[in-house]
């Protein structure tokens, strides 16, 4: 089945959350430690799930908060660039920070990343810096759960949410989480759980389910049981290289295989996954296609340098797919 959006709408997503930059390791296969130059990206989940959107031809806007200084410049010219609306980006004037991530590639298997998150203009963002007037143009609002970490940026999440529901916009809450800023595995489950009850479309990893539901070792079924008595209408849980499974209100259940890929690094899967799933259900596809775009687009991004700017094209992902259909 495939699923209805609002399509009286000028923007296909909004994203709300982090754009903020990533350091990825030059050296492969070498610990940090040892790692001395890197190549410098956009990154931040919900920018890269926008730049792969964007990419594939939607039409999609971005809400943030970006430092005043030469980072905050490079984010929102890149963004610009890429074709995503910055007209909602604010520009922090508080002296707040870039947040950075560096990337280790200690073998394709074992890759991590290094988050600086103190202090970071993106957690800044005050509610009254969203604006109900461009959320209501959008057919998907994209939260992404790392804004929810720490005020005045979860309030202002809170508030996006509201208004997306007031104004028929379809959510998705991206559960992308990180384990920097949250205080407690208490205080992140009470917030995840707040949001995903609250959503159209939950997308997460099964540790990240975990996380909502703060426990360890979950599992699938008993996971949408509780969602459903909710808003959600479709839940997406992601289990790495063994694939993803999708699972709508009405009990049908999909599978989605992972595409062997030469992996690189494993970052970069989730976002690449996102964009070009959300693009396929905004264009009208089927679930079960929808689920080949984003593990085709994942497996792209896991075979390459970095995570926004290895976004694919529609043409590499549907040549993939028919290769290996
Ligand atoms: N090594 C891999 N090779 C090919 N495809 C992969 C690989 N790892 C993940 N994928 C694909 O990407 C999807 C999402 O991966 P995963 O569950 O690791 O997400 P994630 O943890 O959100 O990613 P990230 O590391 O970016 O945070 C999987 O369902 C699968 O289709
Ligand atoms: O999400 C982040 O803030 C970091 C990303 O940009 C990074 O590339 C990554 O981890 C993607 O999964």
């Amino acid at each position: 089945m495939s699923y209805a959006f609002n399509n009286d709408r000028e923007y296909d997503i909004i994203a709300i959350g982090r754009a903020c930059i990533d350091l990825n390791a030059n050296e492969y296969n070498r610990p940090m430690e040892e790692t001395m130059t890197f190549t410098k990206y956009v990154g931040g989940s919900p920018a890269n799930i926008t730049i792969g959107s964007s990419k594939l031809g939607l039409k999609t806007g971005f809400i943030g908060k970006i430092p005043d200084d030469q980072h905050g410049n490079f984010i929102k010219k890149y963004m610009s660039e890429a074709g995503i609306d910055t007209s909602n980006i604010v520009v922090d004037k508080e002296g707040h920070k870039v947040g950075l991530t560096f990337t280790e590639i200690k073998s394709p298997e074992e890759c991590s990343i290094l988050m600086y998150r103190e202090e970071v203009a993106d957690l800044y963002l005050h509610p009254d810096e969203v604006s109900e007037a461009y959320i209501k143009q959008a057919k998907v609002l994209l939260v992404s759960g790392t804004a929810l970490a720490k005020s005045p940026s979860r309030e202002a999440v809170i508030k996006a949410v509201g208004l997306a529901r007031k104004n028929d916009v379809t959510v998705v809450f991206e559960l992308d989480y990180r384990p920097y800023t949250w205080k407690s595995k208490e205080e992140t489950a009470i917030y995840y759980s707040l949001i995903a009850e609250q959503s159209d479309i939950v997308i997460g990893t099964r540790d990240e389910y975990d996380m909502m539901e703060n426990l360890e070792n979950g599992n699938n079924q008993e996971t949408i049981q509780n969602l459903f008595k909710h808003r959600p209408e479709l839940i997406v849980i992601k289990h790495g290289v063994d694939g993803s499974y999708a699972y709508e209100k009405s009990g049908a259940e999909y599978r989605g295989q992972a595409y062997k890929s030469k992996v690189l690094k494993t970052f970069g899967a989730g976002d690449s996954y996102a964009s070009a799933f959300l693009y396929a259900l905004l264009n009208g596809k089927d679930i079960e296609t929808a689920l080949k775009f984003g593990s085709a687009s994942a497996a792209i991004v896991v075979s390459k340098h970095s995570s926004s700017d290895a976004m694919p094209s529609l043409d590499e992902i549907e040549q993939l797919i028919a290769v290996r259909a």
